[in-house]
């Protein structure tokens, strides 16, 4: 079977070999350990074993709830914040045609996103679309207590329920949270809602694989089965590879012996747009992980070759603090072929009867020539082709590098206690009740 493949060649002028295959034990002992369940964070390493144990009844629990949503509705909103939508987001738009918005024979409902911003023209716009749409909502929320989705869900309900009542609403809301904690919880159950667990031992930026990711996925028409088995085949291929071929722990060690070379930013780079938000997806992922103690490498990403038109110079000639991991797709999905013309006034007749596809390449090889001679060190992911089940390889591939890696940089890459500082200065400028020292504390520094 073929696996998506990694390549750290064009690391190799700026590290040795072996530099990287010191870390061959203590990356197989952090494999092993995650597994196992025995080391830092342990209490959230449920994702490890999540392709293989998710069971059929579970999928098909998930496709019939997206099938009964698709005959009622247009438009379905995913309300949540970080890695309760991105996972989503990135799948479903890597998997997309381009302009699935434009296309009027689409037969599953668009999927729009809420809750993972507090802009107020952002929701009044939303809301403004919406009462025109049959339209759905799946409000995702681990903790359940999240500022942003449970204001967007509390804006977005009212107007379902105004729309089409409370009973019609009731079955076009599905709440995916904790199975007994939290104030989403409480509601779903008041309001008798179809609610989809997230497992305790799962933290939002492992989640995709959970109902998190694949309910919205399933209802933008995608195969989540394919998906899981994609990703059954990564956590089955990683558990069986030695460290010499095996693409989670060679990553994982690579990255680290460059960040131990000043190398403290890696930018994930592709060159098709469908791979954006995979970036997105993949900055929260190693961001939250990694991002403390005051250590981690900075996850940064570009879109190519747009980006080479803006970002391009800084990364040739800029602070040489850089490494990027270039994402590639071997094959397209479709063909374009560059045409001849008579007066080739715009010199390109040298690419007529080339495909896109192959300036695409050059530009990929050149691109990744020009960084490594400019001082930036390339890290390659190839995925043989653009569908669920190399994405599900894909996503899994970089949650099971996070872990090992994260355990290199002996680091819990399962907690995130750095993000309450915004949320804690944030209530007590909005004077919640329970806040009051607090916010006579920081107005003070107003
Ligand atoms: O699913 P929840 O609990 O609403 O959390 C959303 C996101 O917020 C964080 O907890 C950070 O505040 C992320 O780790 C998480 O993905």
């Amino acid at each position: 079977m073929e696996h998506i493949k990694l390549s750290i060649d064009k690391t190799l002028t700026f590290v040795d070999r072996e530099e990287i295959f010191q870390y061959k034990e203590e990356s197989k002992k952090h494999l092993t350990a995650l597994h196992a369940g025995t080391g830092k964070g342990n209490e959230y390493t449920g994702w490890v074993n999540l392709p293989s144990q998710i069971t059929a009844a579970e999928l098909k629990d998930i496709q019939d709830t997206a099938n009964n949503l698709k005959e009622r509705i247009e438009v379905l909103v995913v309300i949540g914040i970080g890695g309760s939508y991105l996972g989503a987001k990135a799948v479903n738009d890597a998997l997309a045609n381009n302009f699935d918005m434009l296309q009027a024979d689409n037969e599953n409902p668009l999927v729009l996103y809420a809750g993972q911003n507090i802009s107020e023209d952002y929701l009044y716009e939303l809301m403004e679309i919406l009462e025109n749409i049959e339209f759905g909502i799946c409000v995702i929320s681990k903790s359940g207590t999240t500022t942003e989705p449970a204001l967007a869900f509390r804006l977005l309900k009212e107007l379902l329920e105004e729309g089409v009542g409370k009973e019609e609403a009731k079955e076009r809301i599905i709440a995916v949270t904790d199975e007994s904690k939290g104030a989403l919880r409480t509601l779903a159950d008041q309001e008798g809602y179809k609610t989809f667990v997230i497992p305790d031992n799962v933290g939002g930026r492992f989640s995709v694989l959970t109902p998190v990711g694949l309910l919205p996925i399933a209802v933008a028409g995608h195969d989540i089965t394919k998906l899981v088995e994609g990703a059954k085949a990564m956590q089955e291929f990683t558990v069986a590879t030695e460290f010499e071929e095996n693409p989670a722990l060679l990553y994982a060690a690579t990255r680290n012996v460059l960040y131990s070379k000043g190398k403290e930013i890696e930018i994930l780079a592709n060159y098709n747009p469908k791979l954006h938000n995979i970036a997105e997806w993949w900055k929260q992922l190693y961001g939250e992980s990694e991002g403390k103690e005051n250590k981690g490498i900075f996850p940064a990403s570009v879109d190519l070759t747009s980006d080479l038109h803006s970002m391009g110079q800084y990364i040739q000639e800029g602070q040489r603090n850089i490494f990027e991991t270039v994402l590639s797709i071997a094959k397209t999905k479709y063909k374009v072929v560059i045409p001849k013309d008579k007066d080739n006034l715009d010199k390109l007749n040298f690419l007529a009867g080339k495909r896109v596809d192959e300036v695409n390449k050059m530009a990929e090889l050149g691109t990744q020539l020009a960084h490594v001679d400019g001082g930036v060190p390339n890290i390659r992911i190839e995925l043989p082709e653009l569908n669920e089940f190399y994405i599900g390889e894909l996503l899994y591939f970089f949650e099971i590098a996070c872990g090992v890696s994260g355990y290199i940089l002996d680091v819990n890459p399962f907690d995130q206690p750095g993000v309450e500082a915004y949320k804690s200065n944030m209530f007590a400028l909005l004077e919640k009740p329970g806040f009051e020292e607090e916010t006579k504390k920081i107005k003070e520094r107003l």
